[in-house]
């Protein structure tokens, strides 16, 4: 289903909102590096962000390496970032 992509405004205004969360892709993506104790602790955070994924049908583009995860959100049926992308970001932020 379509979704608008956020006007440079509105993308600002959503950045400011999110402190660690800076802009990528030429505006078109969001992305924060997220660091845990050890790989258990990395991997128990995306068992929880995958599931929020699933309950808000949006998902990541992410990677993992040992306690670091790589998150990266962006609306692929908007072409770049959405209201979906910001309120993704809160809820991942909620998790910690
Ligand atoms: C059909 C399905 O609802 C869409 O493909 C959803 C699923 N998850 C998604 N995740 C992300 N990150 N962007 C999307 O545009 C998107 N679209």
């Amino acid at each position: 289903m379509a979704i608008a992509e956020l006007t440079p405004a509105e993308r600002d205004a959503a950045l400011a909102d999110l402190g660690e969360w800076t802009l990528a892709r030429e505006g078109k993506a969001i992305e924060r590096t997220f660091a845990f104790a050890d790989f258990s602790e990395a991997f128990a955070f995306m068992t929880r962000v995958a599931l929020l994924a699933e309950s808000q049908d949006h998902h990541p583009e992410w990677s993992n390496v040992y306690n670091r995860v790589e998150i990266a959100l962006t609306t692929h049926d908007a072409g770049g970032l959405s209201q979906r992308d910001a309120s993704m970001a809160r809820a991942i932020d909620a998790l910690l």
